[in-house]
């Protein structure tokens, strides 16, 4: 079943016409949607829709089946997580705080309060010793988790992310990129995930959205976007590098061992 409906949408800004030209994309309950194309396509314009941080042009957007038009717009984005790369974290609160801040408003009662804090913080790959620190003590990648486990905090049943890793070191981003890819199943929420970078798309997505010109230029699991794309466009935009990710890991590893053993000559692999 179709949780998010995107219909007809278009998009300009005042100064910036013609961003989005008429998009339609539906994304089912626990579906991994993963939004790539080249810089200034629409990505974060589009995310944004649909927690109503930027309107609509024109065109509608349908959450759980319900127009947003019609929701109420604070009871939209509390059923909606939102993770983003500079991830502000409130400086002055406590790891706790800031993960618990949704549920303490809500009225949470303390003992599944402190229970729901520690199931997350472990959610995220961290434990209860963190709780106590304030964001300036923690690493670039360990404030990422915590802004995952702050946006799971409502349980909603929507997460939207925009360049979640972009700004943590390569081995940060790839434990992130695994825990989230576990917490995807076992949590089976809709993820809208952002991303400019190749291999993380074809790494976590169930589907890969290709934007273009305003415009989709394929959806499609990684293995259709990269072996079956349907325009030049989406074959030169994944390429060698798509191709690269979505190689299979124990092969590629078989070749490295040979050639680190001498059973099998650089040469012979480069040709
Ligand atoms: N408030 C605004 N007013 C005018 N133009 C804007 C505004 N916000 C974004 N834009 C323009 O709209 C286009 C799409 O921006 P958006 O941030 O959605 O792209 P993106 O695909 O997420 O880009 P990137 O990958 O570089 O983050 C860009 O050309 C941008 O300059």
């Amino acid at each position: 079943m179709s949780i998010i409906t995107i219909k007809d949408v278009y998009k300009e800004y005042e100064t910036n016409k013609s961003i989005l030209k008429g998009l339609n994309l539906e994304i089912d309950q626990g579906e991994f949607i993963v939004l790539v194309g080249p810089s200034g396509c629409g990505k974060t314009t589009l995310l944004k829709m649909i927690n109503k941080l930027i309107p609509v042009t024109s065109g509608e957007i349908y959450v759980e089946g319900k127009n947003i038009e019609e929701w109420n717009t604070i009871k939209l984005r509390s059923s909606i997580g939102y993770v983003i790369q500079q991830i502000g974290l409130f400086p002055h609160m406590t790891i706790e705080n800031n993960i618990g801040y949704v549920p303490s408003i809500k009225g949470m009662k303390k003992e599944a309060y402190n229970t729901r804090v520690s199931d997350l913080i472990h959610l995220v790959g961290m434990n209860d010793t963190y709780l106590d620190r304030y964001p300036s003590e923690l690493s670039g990648g360990q404030r990422q988790r915590i802004g995952v486990a702050r946006a799971l905090a409502s349980d909603p049943d929507i997460i939207l992310m925009d360049e979640p890793f972009g700004a943590v070191d390569e081995i940060a981003r790839r434990h992130l990129q695994d825990e989230l890819k576990e917490i995807h199943k076992k949590l089976k929420k809709t993820i809208v995930f952002v991303t400019h970078d190749i291999e993380e798309a074809l790494k976590l997505g169930t589907k890969i959205v290709l934007m273009h010109n305003g415009k989709i230029e394929q959806v499609g699991t990684p293995e259709e976007v990269v072996f079956k794309p349907k325009t030049p466009f989406v074959k030169d935009f994944f390429g060698i590098k798509g191709f690269k990710a979505r190689l299979d890991e124990e092969a590629l590893e078989k070749i490295f061992n040979q050639v680190i053993n001498g059973e099998r000559p650089l040469s012979e692999v480069l040709q």
